[in-house]
């Protein structure tokens, strides 16, 4: 098994990893790369199936609660021989046979994470620990989404994976920021004391098709409100910035670093920052020049800067975003006004 690089941060494993299935060595059985998928039927989660399913070496377990996501996304494959779908809650163990664990099972959106912060902090501890212990019993990898909320409101600028963040460990989005933060603790604990091989993803802001509608999240929101011909709420002061990143390339930076020898944290996003007030320009000029733009009040604890440094996903994982913010939302665009019912008018 490849020595595990862990990025210099001198993270290295005490123990080997257990062994996987004796099938991966058997001589006369060539079995398929089992992958399980949590969140798979959720924004990213979907569209990270949708390219692992093209490799007919790859046969795909989605478990998800549909909290936030929706087997409408999962359609084309429901049926298929190589993918199946299991309605689980993470907060409960779960026993598959799986090589790979892509664990994205959260919600994402701050209306969502906030609307139930305990049962958000459960699924981010117990879900997480619930991964881990079927990693660890089975011998499969291990990744973790997590967020650029682990760097809070940022004191560091953009943000490298070293910093370790301004966090309110007792504000409303602590349920997501704390509970992630302790989700890569866990990732970390369980590697060093068994062996897990494991890899930490810290993912910044990523839009695309397929967002819900009423997620709450500012280019979905923006879209939606501009192709309804409904004012755009920038939440004051307006001037905070984000890093937005496509999500066909968030899905390629997340194999890499899966197929990679890196247990990171690294950063994957879109360097690209932009305030809420420019993106709201952006908006309007590109789906709707006729929408107005309102100033709304904004949720405390919003962090007023992030920007990633993505040094380290460009050297170890050889990736960057090729997608620029200009490019990426007209690409949203048909598949909003085919759910909101609001063809483009000719
Ligand atoms: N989209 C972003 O900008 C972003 C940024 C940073 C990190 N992330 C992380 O990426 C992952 C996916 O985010 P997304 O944007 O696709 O969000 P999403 O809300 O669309 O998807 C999350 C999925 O997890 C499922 N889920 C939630 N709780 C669950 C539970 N207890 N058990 C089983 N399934 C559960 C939901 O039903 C949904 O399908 C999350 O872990 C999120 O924290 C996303
Ligand atoms: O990058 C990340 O790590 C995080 O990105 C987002 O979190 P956030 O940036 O708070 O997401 P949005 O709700 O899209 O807000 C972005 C900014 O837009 C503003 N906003 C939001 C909605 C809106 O209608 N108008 C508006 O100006 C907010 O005040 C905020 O400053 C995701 O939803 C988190 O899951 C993820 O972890």
């Amino acid at each position: 098994m490849a020595k595990e690089a862990s990025n210099g941060d001198n993270h290295a494993a005490s123990k080997p990893p257990p062994s996987p299935s004796p099938l991966r060595n058997s001589k006369f059985f060539q079995s398929n790369m089992r992958i399980l998928v949590t969140g798979g039927a959720g924004f990213i989660g979907s569209h990270l199936v949708d390219k692992l399913m093209e490799n007919e070496k790859n046969e795909v377990i989605v478990a998800d609660n549909y909290f936030t996501g929706s087997k409408d996304n999962l359609r084309k494959w429901i049926g298929h021989p190589r993918f199946e779908l299991i309605r689980h809650d993470v907060t409960e163990s779960l026993l598959v046979e799986v090589d790979q664990i892509y664990h994205l099972a959260c919600p994402a959106s701050p209306i969502f994470y906030k609307y139930n912060p305990v049962k958000t902090i459960k699924t981010n501890v117990i879900g997480t620990l619930n991964m881990l212990g079927l990693a660890k019993r089975v011998g499969a990898r291990i990744l973790l989404t997590s967020t650029s909320e682990v760097y809070g409101d940022p004191l560091v600028h953009p943000q490298e994976e070293s910093y370790w963040g301004n966090v309110n460990p007792i504000g409303v989005r602590s349920c997501y920021d704390e509970g992630k933060r302790v989700a890569e603790t866990l990732m970390f604990d369980y590697h060093r004391q068994h062996g897990i091989e494991i890899r930490i993803a810290r993912i910044f802001n990523t839009y695309g098709p397929r967002m819900n509608i009423d997620d709450g999240r500012v280019v979905s929101n923006f879209i939606a409100q501009a192709i309804r011909g409904e004012p755009l709420t920038v939440q004051a002061p307006g001037t905070q910035t984000r890093s937005f990143c496509y999500v066909s390339d968030m899905v390629d930076g997340l194999i890499r670093l899966m197929e990679g020898e890196n247990t990171g944290p690294i950063n994957i996003g879109n360097p690209g920052e932009f305030t809420m007030l420019e993106l709201a320009e952006t908006v309007k000029e590109l789906i709707n020049p006729e929408v107005e733009i309102s100033m709304v009040e904004n949720t405390p604890d919003d962090p007023r800067q992030r920007k990633p440094n993505i040094t380290k996903a460009k050297e170890l994982l050889g990736w960057e975003p090729k997608i620029k913010l200009r490019d990426g939302l007209p690409l949203m665009e048909e598949d909003f006004r085919t759910r909101l019912g609001v063809p483009l008018k000719k």
